[in-house]
């Protein structure tokens, strides 16, 4: 353990201690999450690549790490910031404490840091990136994005059989508990390379489509939104997060940033419909641009209950239906687990290759 800063691109620079792999400054966009559980899960989840997370909830790790509640087999986010990690955890499956995993993996955090200061700088300013760093004195460097979705896509197709209904699922960072929770529900899934195209999906026969969640801006993926299209047209979809914003975009409608994400555990969406309040897990800093949509195609279905942005399209033709929060929880309520239930249903409904609606 050694003192260490983060340091804003805005100019402030919050002191704490640094601990893990200090070898090296680490830049990387700096996120918070408001959950008070679930940091093992947030932690392994691939849609934080490149970012640094900051703990809104000021004691992590007080129930440890397991073997059980991991949400990818890497840990891709650039650090971790809280106020105070614990060092003697207690739960009956915790088999080490999070400083053991993060120096293992070498991943650098900052502990001692007066988060709450941090956050309303971050709520402040903006997304904005940030360094770590064992001195105050350095100059932020000009970097472009990485294309994270090339890391932690699978490299390979991997098939889990199973006597229900095939669904291919479009890895571009997927959490496991999306495979779990179709997995649970019978489904044979074919996990397949972000870059799949409709002919190599085509040849897998499946029932319906899932597009995953995962990390940067969306608009990364522009010159696979064709292919997209012509798939989500032929198959029953469901798109998740990042994969709500892929339709969204293949489909002509734009995305924008939020001005601060929704990162968090508690996060109110109405579902239009019903007037029906749930409390979803969200991991997003990019939204659906409203007055982008063109209704002709596409009915907003959810609304997020505190700023209104888009949380939910449903096709007005077609099978094809999108959230922006996470219907697989973890972490976090599971009140919206029923859309992969209605999802299923839909592919039941539904045989054979859809017909193209593309003009
Ligand atoms: N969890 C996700 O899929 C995140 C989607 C996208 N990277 C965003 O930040 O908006």
């Amino acid at each position: 353990m050694e003192n260490g800063y983060l340091i804003l691109e805005t100019g402030e620079i919050f002191p704490g201690q640094l601990y893990g792999h200090t070898a090296e400054d680490i830049i990387g966009e700096v996120v918070f999450n408001t959950s008070m559980t679930g940091y093992q899960e947030i932690m392994t989840d691939p849609s934080y690549a490149g970012q640094i997370i900051v703990f809104c909830y000021p004691l992590i790790g007080n129930y440890g790490m397991n073997s059980f509640d991991q949400e990818s087999n890497d840990y891709y986010a650039k650090g971790i910031v809280t106020s105070e990690i614990s060092e003697v955890p207690n739960h009956y499956k915790s088999d080490s404490t999070v400083a053991e995993i993060l120096e293992k993996k070498g991943l650098p955090f900052l502990t001692g840091v007066d988060t709450r200061e941090l956050v309303k700088t971050i709520r402040k300013r903006g997304t904005i990136k940030g360094i770590i760093s064992k001195t105050k004195n350095i100059l932020f460097p000009k970097i472009s994005e990485p294309f994270y979705i090339g890391e932690v896509s699978t490299k390979s197709v991997m098939t889990y059989e199973n006597d229900g209904p095939h669904i291919v699922l479009m890895d571009f960072g997927c959490k496991k508990s999306i495979l779990t929770y179709l997995l649970k529900r019978k489904c044979k899934v074919s996990v397949v390379p972000y870059h799949f195209s409709f002919m190599q999906i085509e040849k897998m026969n499946p029932a319906g489509v899932v597009l995953s969640n995962g990390p940067g801006n969306p608009i990364a993926l522009k010159k696979w939104l064709p292919e997209i299209k012509k798939i989500s047209a032929a198959y029953p979809t469901l798109g998740i997060c990042l994969g709500h914003q892929l339709i969204a975009l293949a489909y002509g409608s734009q995305t924008k940033k939020l001005p601060y994400g929704h990162r968090g555990a508690n996060h109110p969406v109405k579902d239009l419909k019903t007037g029906k309040v749930m409390i979803t897990s969200q991991n997003h800093g990019y939204v659906v641009k409203d007055d982008t949509i063109d209704e002709k195609l596409f009915n907003i279905t959810y609304r997020h209950v505190n700023d209104g942005t888009v949380e939910g399209l449903s096709h007005v033709t077609l099978p094809i239906q999108t959230v922006q929060f996470h219907p697989e929880a973890h972490p976090g309520p599971q009140d919206t687990e029923h859309i992969f239930d209605d999802f299923i249903q839909i592919l039941n409904e539904t045989t054979g290759v859809l017909s193209y609606a593309i003009q």
